[in-house]
């Protein structure tokens, strides 16, 4: 007897279709259960706006998630810096699967590196975040660099390079691993230059929060899926960006990673940065404590160390974001 297929509500971008395709497969496994992609356009898709000029937080994500409460689709995969930090009261995060590598990349001309590239070297990014970090690294080791908004899918990006139109761009490893073009990265950049965004590298398997049998049986499934040690460190950098008040469009970087002496994993270390786009000032500090065990203890890690940034001034930073 053939179960019926599961419904997985995905964007149609070749990065979205990756992702999803993958989680497809393992959703099948742990269910036993056919997945069925169901595309969707949402409104980040088909806009030719700057994301920064759009209002950043949510756009590719709202219509998935109509989908998902109409009834149309049984789930629906984000990447998980997209998704919007406030929970929607009718859905729930089933699983946040094993992190891939969060680092933010440069495909460059000329197989060069970040800190080889010529003077006057144009790099292309939308992320007032990526932008900030890349000129207060320029800034304080005498780089010459401008930093240029793009948007637009992976192809589009490095397509930038490839015309010559730009002689940098930079994305996340995540992505480019995830359509199979890692092999194009020129540099990969250390997150002590560039801290990714906060949730980077992983993905959000969102469901209804439970209100019919099916519903609850699948999310129940799906926690087979989840990977506790990327769901604390990015419920911590997440709610590090909620207490920013900050969106996924401003220019706020987080990390979180786990501290181990041998294989017992000892603290967790949650690293933050705000700036300015132009980075003539950022504020950067980062926290170390035990692991947290709860969902609030996680909480509560990244809102300790956002009130220390915003002690340092760091909400006079982010007056560019979107809105
Ligand atoms: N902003 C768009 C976006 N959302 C998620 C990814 C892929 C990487 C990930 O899952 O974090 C990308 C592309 C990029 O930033 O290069």
């Amino acid at each position: 007897m053939t179960e019926k297929a599961l419904r997985l509500g995905t964007r149609r971008s070749k990065l979205a279709l990756a992702q999803s395709g993958q989680v497809a497969d393992a959703v099948s496994q742990v269910t036993g259960r056919p997945v069925e992609l169901v595309e969707i356009t949402t409104y980040g898709d088909v806009s030719r706006e700057h994301l920064a000029q759009i209002g950043g937080t949510g756009v590719f994500v709202a219509a998935l998630r109509e989908a998902l409460l109409r009834g149309e689709v049984d789930f629906a995969v984000h990447s998980l810096k997209d998704l919007p930090t406030a929970q929607h009261e009718d859905l729930v995060v089933a699983a946040v699967p094993v992190r891939e590598d969060p680092r933010d990349v440069v495909v460059a001309r000329d197989a060069r590196k970040f800190t080889d590239l010529p003077p006057g070297a144009r790099i292309g990014t939308g992320a007032p975040r990526r932008m900030a970090q890349l000129n207060a690294y320029a800034r304080t080791h005498g780089l010459e660099i401008e930093t240029v908004p793009i948007r637009g899918n992976v192809d589009t990006r490095i397509g930038y390079v490839h015309s010559g139109e730009l002689d940098a761009v930079v994305l996340a490893a995540a992505g480019l691993n995830r359509v199979g073009r890692i092999d194009e990265v020129t540099d990969f950049l250390s997150v002590d230059t560039v801290l990714p965004a906060p949730g980077q590298g992983a993905l959000a398997i969102e469901c209804r929060a439970g209100s019919t049998a099916q519903d609850a049986e699948l999310v129940a499934a799906l926690a087979e899926l989840d990977d506790p040690f990327t769901r604390v460190a990015v419920t911590a950098e997440r709610s590090l960006l909620a207490a920013l008040e900050a969106g996924c469009s401003a220019p706020v970087g987080a990390l979180a990673d786990l501290l181990a002496d041998g294989q017992i994993v000892k603290e967790m270390r949650l690293r933050g940065v705000v700036g300015t786009t132009d980075g003539s000032t950022l504020v950067q500090l980062s926290t170390t404590g035990p692991v947290p065990e709860t969902h609030e203890a996680a909480l509560a890690f990244g809102r300790e160390l956002a009130t220390d940034m915003l002690a340092q001034g760091a909400a006079g930073l982010m007056g560019e974001r979107a809105q």
